[in-house]
C-alpha cells in the first residue's frame, strides 16, 4: 500500500468519528455550507510541526479533551497522555502558537475560540491533514521533479499513484478498497465546496442534473437537497458508483440520485438532462480531452439548458509564502487552468450566454455557467 494511501487512510479513520466512503456522520454529510461560513481551517494547518502536533492531539484524544471542558488543568493532561511534563510542554507549546490551544491561566489549557469554532469540521481537517502529509512528502523527495520534469514527479509521486483510475473500471474487492481511500478525499471536500457553487445556480429552474466526474454523489445530493423538484444522474466509472451509492444510502436524496457507470470519454451520454456540471473533473485532462468531453457534454444537454465547471484556478504564489497545507494544492498546480480554455470551447459550441464567477474559498474557483441555445429559457 502507498505511504500516501496509509496516510489518509490513518488519518481519516482515526480523526473522524464514523467512517462511511467520506468517513462521515450524518450530521456531518449534511452540512449547509455556502460561501459565507465555509470553514475556514487552513490557517491552522500552516506550519508544518502545527499539523504534526495537531495530528498526534487528535489521535491521542488530547482534542475531544479539551473539547469536553472549557478550562482543564495540564498536569492531568500529560499523565492521561503518559507524557513527562517537558515533551508535554513541547506538544502544548506548539499548539498554542499554532492558534490551536490557549493558556487562560498558569497550568491551564483550553482550546481557542476559533479552533472550537471549526472543530465541527473535524472530517475536513483530517482529510487536508492527511492529504498535506503525502504531498508535502512528496515535494520534500521530488522538488527538483517538480520543477524541472513534471512527467517524472508524477511518476515517483505517491499523491499521483493515489488517484488510479485504471482500478475504476473492475468492481473487485482490492479496485474498492484502493479507489475508497481517494474517494473519501473527494468526497470531503466536495461535502463543503459544493454549497458556494450551488448557491449561484438557479435550481429551482432546472428538473434533470447529470453530474459528469460526479464521483461518489456528493454534488448530486447537495443539489437534489437544495432544488426538491430536481433529479440527478451521477456518471462516474464503475467502482466510483459502486463507492457513491454506499455514500448516499440513508440520506434522503438518494432517491433522486441515480448513478450511471461509464466512461465519459467514450459511451454515450445520457440525454434530457437540463443541467450538466463538472465539478473539479477538466484539469485531469490535457486540453485537447478536456476539450472534447466539454464538447460531448454540450451535445448531451438539452435544449435551453445550463452547462456548468466549476475548478480551482491556479494557486496564487506570490502574495505569501505557501503553507504546508497548501503543498496538496500545489502538487497539483500545473494542471489547474484559467477560465478562458474552456469558455473558447463553449463559445465555438455556439453557447450564447457564458457568465464566469470566481469564488474564494481556501484556495480559488471559478465557476462558468454557460446557456446553450434552444428551448423556452
Ligand atoms: C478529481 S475527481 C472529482 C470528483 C468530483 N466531481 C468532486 O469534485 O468531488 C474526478 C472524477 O472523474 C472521474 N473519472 C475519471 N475518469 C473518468 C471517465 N473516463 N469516465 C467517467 N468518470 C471519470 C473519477 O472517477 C473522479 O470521480
Amino acid at each position: 500500500m502507498p505511504a500516501t494511501a496509509l496516510l489518509c487512510e490513518r488519518s481519516l479513520r482515526t480523526l473522524m468519528p464514523a467512517a462511511g466512503v467520506g468517513g462521515s456522520t450524518d450530521e456531518m454529510s449534511e452540512p449547509h455550507v455556502d460561501q459565507a461560513n465555509f470553514p475556514r481551517v487552513d490557517r491552522f494547518l500552516e506550519s508544518e510541526v502545527v499539523a504534526h502536533a495537531l495530528t498526534f492531539a487528535f489521535e491521542r484524544g488530547l482534542i475531544d479533551r479539551l473539547d469536553r471542558q472549557a478550562t482543564v488543568p495540564a498536569d492531568p493532561l500529560a499523565a492521561g497522555l503518559r507524557l513527562d511534563r517537558a515533551r508535554f510542554d513541547c506538544l502544548a507549546g506548539l499548539l498554542v502558537g499554532g492558534g490551536i490551544v490557549e493558556e487562560p491561566g498558569p497550568g491551564l489549557l483550553a482550546l481557542t475560540p476559533a479552533f472550537r469554532a471549526v472543530l465541527p469540521y473535524r472530517d475536513l481537517i483530517a482529510a487536508k491533514l492527511g492529504f498535506a502529509a503525502a504531498a508535502a512528502e512528496d515535494l520534500r523527495r521530488c522538488f527538483p521533479a517538480f520543477i524541472a520534469d513534471l512527467p517524472a514527479f508524477m511518476a515517483a509521486s505517491r499523491t499521483f499513484e493515489l488517484f488510479r483510475y485504471d482500478r475504476c473500471f473492475e468492481v473487485t474487492p482490492d479496485n474498492l478498497a484502493a479507489t475508497r481511500r481517494w474517494v473519501s478525499y473527494t468526497t470531503c471536500l466536495t461535502r463543503y465546496e459544493a454549497g458556494p457553487c450551488l448557491e449561484r445556480i438557479d435550481l429551482a429552474g432546472h428538473r434533470r442534473l447529470l453530474d459528469l466526474g460526479g464521483n461518489s454523489g456528493e454534488f448530486a445530493a447537495q443539489a437534489c437537497r437544495r432544488a426538491t423538484g430536481l433529479s440527478a444522474t451521477v456518471f462516474d466509472l464503475p467502482v466510483v458508483c459502486a463507492l457513491g451509492r454506499e455514500n448516499l444510502s440513508g440520506r434522503p436524496e438518494a432517491a433522486r440520485v441515480r448513478f450511471q457507470p461509464g466512461d465519459m470519454r467514450r459511451d454515450p451520454l445520457p440525454e434530457g438532462h437540463d443541467l450538466v456540471t463538472f465539478k473539479s473533473v477538466l484539469h485531469d485532462w490535457p486540453p485537447e480531452e478536456a476539450c472534447a468531453l466539454l464538447a460531448r457534454a454540450a451535445q448531451a444537454l438539452a435544449p435551453g439548458g445550463r452547462l456548468v465547471v466549476y475548478e480551482r484556478t491556479p494557486v496564487p504564489l506570490r502574495d505569501r509564502p505557501a503553507g504546508y497545507v497548501q503543498a496538496a494544492d500545489l502538487v497539483f498546480q500545473p494542471f489547474f487552468r484559467e477560465a478562458g480554455l474552456y469558455t473558447e470551447i463553449l463559445r465555438a459550441q455556439g453557447f450564447p450566454e457564458i457568465a464566469v464567477d470566481r469564488i474564494r474559498l481556501e484556495t480559488p474557483f471559478h465557476l462558468i455557467v454557460a446557456r446553450k441555445p434552444g428551448g423556452e429559457s
